[in-house]
């Protein structure tokens, strides 16, 4: 079971912190629960100095994917067969769009219950990845956000998506 604890950017400080997602505790600090080790297996860690995914191109992201019956393996953890047209898919995702507004909580418990992606057990994050690495639409709007924002919907032969950038 993990500890709920990860590691997030803070945009205003632009240094690492410690948030838990279970007890919503946030610190500057490492918990004092966690050996070294541990923290840096944390979600997040690669926000720690010396990370060595951090790197000159490289980003963050978390997304929520709805899948339908066109996607590429129509099929996700949720819904073994899934049958949903892409226009149905895009109606549920605006549902979720409305409901999110600016909120990462709100995003995050959105992917964790949602998302049609393995991502959905890390709240919706991809973790650092550069150029080159994921499918180029969802590549493009990805790179073109600002840390904090989100995407509107895109299409990948994933199926369809909203991105929250988060480093
Ligand atoms: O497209 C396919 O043939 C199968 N995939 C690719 C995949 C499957 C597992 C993990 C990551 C990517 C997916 O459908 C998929 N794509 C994603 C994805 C797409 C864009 C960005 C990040 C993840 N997640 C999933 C998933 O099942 O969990």
């Amino acid at each position: 079971m993990s500890s709920g604890w990860e590691i997030r950017m803070s945009n205003s400080k632009g240094i690492p912190y410690y948030f838990n997602a279970v007890s919503k505790q946030s610190s500057w600090d490492a918990p004092s629960e966690l050996s070294e080790d541990q923290i840096k297996s944390l979600p997040g860690s690669q926000h720690l100095s010396g990370g060595s995914s951090g790197g000159a191109g490289t980003i963050t992201a978390s997304h929520l994917l709805v899948k339908h019956k066109d996607s590429r393996r129509p099929s996700s953890w949720k819904e073994t067969n899934i049958t949903r047209t892409k226009e149905e898919a895009t109606d549920i995702l605006r549902e979720y769009q409305a409901q999110v507004g600016n909120s990462r909580e709100k995003f995050e418990e959105l992917a964790s219950v949602h998302s049609d992606c393995s991502s959905h057990s890390q709240r919706g994050n991809l973790g650092p990845f550069s150029k080159g690495q994921m499918q180029k639409p969802f590549e493009d709007a990805a790179f073109a956000l600002q840390v904090g924002e989100f995407s509107d919907i895109i299409s990948t032969e994933s199926g369809v998506h909203i991105i929250l950038r988060t480093a």
